[in-house]
């Protein structure tokens, strides 16, 4: 198998650098049109793909991402590894604007979305209990490192559903009684739908802002975010181009992300929806035509 390293850019981060023969490509899926087309070419021999989650010009609110449809079109191109940077606000005095998070755990507060590819027809449970790919994590912690940016090794990110931010009594259950890191609308149920598709997945929350819980920070502006999301961007960018490299030769997954529904579906063949399976061509298709 040959690896593709995709990148799911959050907002500020539009397009990436340094692609040899790069050019956008429509990409289509059953599950609905993507947020945008796909950035496709090489880097360092690697093939990658860009995906700008909320579309260029940032179309899409976090609610209205098509999530499912992104994650399908990624797998149906042959993405191997998923790397997901997104804008995010801190619950921690240590983790300061300008500075990366590697997310190793989600919790999940969406409630207006799809969350999975499976469902009446053809039934399926993935674990979701390491919710991020330890090595594609690893490497993205080194990449930024070699970058100079300031980066954290994990940390709990909570998805809100938005598009407003948080209440003040949110923000202080969230940081005091749940012991989240950061906060952000998008990796839910992005992350979900990524390891549903067996595709591994890093997550990179790039801190814009306090959120309101900061006795020096009242409340989060947008204006205040893009001026942070401007500088953070060009460090995602750099970070990204480190990756090829450090991933090295593409290998099976040690961690097990490339075989999540090797024991996960449930409904019984002749019970399955021939509809739904179809759908299911390139997100299960290892399982599926077993
Ligand atoms: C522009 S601030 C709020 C917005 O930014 C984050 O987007 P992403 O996760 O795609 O970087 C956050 O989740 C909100 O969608
Ligand atoms: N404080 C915050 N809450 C939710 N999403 C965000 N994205 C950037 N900052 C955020």
């Amino acid at each position: 198998m040959e690896r593709m390293i995709g990148v799911i850019g959050g907002s500020g981060v539009y397009d990436i650098d340094g692609l040899e023969e790069a050019r956008w490509q429509a990409v289509e899926s059953p599950w609905g049109t993507p947020s945008d087309e796909i950035l496709t070419g090489t880097l360092d021999g690697v093939k990658m793909a860009f995906l700008p989650r909320h579309g260029r010009g940032h179309v899409h609110s976090p609610t209205t991402v098509p999530y499912r449809a992104n994650i399908d079109a990624l797998k149906r191109i042959g993405v191997t590894e998923i790397v997901s940077v997104s804008a995010c606000g801190s619950f921690r005095e240590e983790l300061a604007p300008g500075d990366f998070v590697v997310v190793d755990q989600f919790i999940d507060r969406t409630f207006a979305r799809e969350k999975s590819f499976f469902g009446k027809g053809c039934v399926a449970h993935v674990s979701m209990a390491h919710p991020t790919c330890p090595r594609v994590s690893a490497a993205c912690l080194q990449a930024a490192r070699d970058e100079g940016i300031t980066i954290h090794q994990g940390g709990t990110y909570l998805a809100m559903e938005g598009p407003q931010f948080s209440t003040l009594a949110e923000s202080k259950l969230y940081r005091e009684n749940w012991g989240c890191d950061v906060i952000g609308m998008t990796n839910m149920p992005e992350a979900k739908l990524a390891r549903e598709a067996e595709i591994c997945y890093a997550s990179i929350a790039m801190v814009t802002d306090y959120d309101c819980w900061h006795p020096d920070h009242d409340a989060v502006e947008v204006s205040d975010i893009v001026k942070t999301l401007v500088g953070n961007a060009e460090k995602a960018r750099g970070m990204v181009s480190r990756l090829p490299k450090l991933l090295g030769d593409y290998k099976p997954c040690e961690h097990g992300c490339d075989r999540a529904l090797e024991y996960a579906l449930i409904t019984a063949p002749e019970k399955r929806d021939p509809a739904l399976m179809a759908k299911l061509d390139a997100v299960a298709g290892r399982v599926l035509n077993a």
